[in-house]
């Protein structure tokens, strides 16, 4: 059996029950890459089946790129661990190559058609929840991203409902990129890297924005150690009216 960490198994049962994410007589399909976030995932779930006082079932899903991946040890994984796995081959990596050229728009176009793929087999199959691996460094990253470049204030929520009413959810979200981390290497599991798109696996670079970001955030922290248990809560004290967005100041006191 694998040792998860009181603290991440703590955190998980916190944020489950906080948001809401998996309840009684839930179907979950959980997004496995093979990376040590969705590995984590995995072994967090068979853990609150374990010891939550609700049932639930899940199965985990890798969908492949056409890239010739190596994945028939994640299959292995889950054997070992009495995982329920499926693979879902797709050709997404032919098609993006028509699509688009070497640039960073390669890894959203990945990432959108991964999420394709996942929310049509958990609908043929009757999930009615798809669970990813998203952690807090990732919802930082993501916030920072888009502020910074992409011009919004936006970040990645523990729930939200999908076009197809499947309901999303990222049950490590208030884990660290750090925990997840070492829970793989004590447990000396064996992960596919740390790469932001599968095409950086073979020539392709990590996108500008991402590298920066993540550099940036290192450094802010490094200054700041405290920073992330700020940003999280700044997460959950929004002030909707201190911004500029002319619907938020409808009739906008402030002391
Ligand atoms: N090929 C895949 N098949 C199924 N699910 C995937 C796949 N790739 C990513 N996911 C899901 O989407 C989540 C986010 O993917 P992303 O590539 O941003 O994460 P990551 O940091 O590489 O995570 P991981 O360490 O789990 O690979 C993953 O945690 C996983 O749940």
């Amino acid at each position: 059996m694998v040792e998860l960490s009181k603290k991440i198994s703590k955190l998980v049962g916190k944020t489950n029950a906080e948001y809401g994410l998996i309840k009684e007589g839930d179907k979950v399909l959980v997004g496995f890459s093979g990376g040590k976030d969705s590995t984590t995932l995995l072994h967090a779930l068979k853990h609150l089946q374990r010891v939550a006082p609700f049932k639930f079932e899940f199965k985990a899903v890798t969908v492949t790129y056409g890239m010739g991946e190596q994945i028939q040890f994640l299959a292995d994984h889950c054997k070992k661990y009495e995982i329920e796995h499926e693979i879902v081959d797709t050709e997404i990596f032919e098609i993006a190559g028509e699509k688009i050229r070497k640039n960073s728009s390669f890894c959203s176009f990945f990432s959108r058609m991964r999420r394709g793929y996942l929310y049509t087999t958990a609908q043929e199959q009757g999930y009615n929840k798809l669970a990813l691996g998203h952690h807090l460094d990732d919802a930082m990253e993501s916030f920072f991203m888009n502020f910074l470049y992409n011009g919004a204030l936006r970040s990645m929520p523990p729930i939200y409902q999908a076009e197809n009413g499947l309901e999303v959810i990222r049950p490590l979200i208030f884990c660290r990129e750090r925990q997840l981390r070492a829970f793989a290497q004590s447990n000396e599991i064996s992960v596919i890297g740390d790469e932001a798109c599968p095409a950086m696996r073979f020539d392709i670079k990590m996108p500008h924005a991402r590298e920066k970001t993540k550099k940036l955030l290192e450094q802010m922290e490094e200054e700041n150690p405290q920073m992330f248990i700020s940003m999280k809560a700044a997460f959950n004290n929004i002030q909707t009216s201190t911004f500029f967005q002319k619907e938020f100041l409808d009739n906008n006191k402030q002391d």
